[in-house]
């Protein structure tokens, strides 16, 4: 069967684990070491409901409130993965920023996106509420996510909601009615 190529960048404040998450889901490893990226390509193929797929992800270098978006990753991408830490509140309002500075670059009403608050492990040290994000990402039309790159808790639930929700974007037009009124 034919695979389909998707794009997809993942963006976030500096340190909320966007390096653990992509190499958790490409690798299936967690390193607890951290090295500040630049910007990173990651490939990984995937089934989701029979179709297989050709994920190119790239991890992009930490941003914040003061950061330009940079326009390449407005154009051809097909998704994005919007990353905050659960312990830091700095984080959540720099990913608000960053979905606004998106849609401004993309110029459209809505994107395919999944907000993920991950590091869930650390739950001693939660600042985000699980029902603030939810929130956030309702308001977005977005899918919700919590994750723990380190302990594996749903990341490839990541990359599969935001594939379906990609589907939803690009696939054909729904069948028109052929009942006719008269
Ligand atoms: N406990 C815990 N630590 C995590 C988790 N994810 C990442 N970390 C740690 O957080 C630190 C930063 O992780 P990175 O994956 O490098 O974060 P990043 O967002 O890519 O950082 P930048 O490249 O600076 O933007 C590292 O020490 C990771 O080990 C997690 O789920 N749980």
């Amino acid at each position: 069967m034919a695979y389909k190529e998707r794009n997809i960048a993942i963006f976030g404040y500096r340190s909320v684990g966007k390096s653990s998450l992509s190499i958790q889901f490409v690798q299936g490893q967690f390193v607890d070491s951290y090295d500040p990226t630049i910007e990173n390509t990651f490939s990984k193929s995937t089934t989701v409901n029979s179709q297989k797929y050709v994920i190119k992800l790239v991890d992009t270098a930490g941003q914040d409130e003061y950061s330009i978006f940079p326009v390449q990753y407005s154009m051809d991408f097909h998704g994005y993965v919007l990353v905050y830490s659960i312990t830091s509140q700095k984080s959540f309002e720099v990913i608000k920023n960053v979905y606004d500075k998106l849609l401004d670059a993309m110029g459209k009403a809505r994107v395919p996106v999944v907000l993920v608050g991950n590091k869930t492990d650390l739950y001693s040290e939660r600042a985000v509420s699980s029902e603030e994000g939810r929130k956030l990402a309702e308001s977005w039309n977005a899918q919700f996510l919590e994750t723990s790159a380190k302990q594996n808790e749903s990341v490839a639930d990541i990359f599969q909601k935001l594939l379906i929700l990609i589907e939803r974007e690009n696939g054909p037009a729904p069948e028109k009615n052929s009942c006719v009124i008269s």
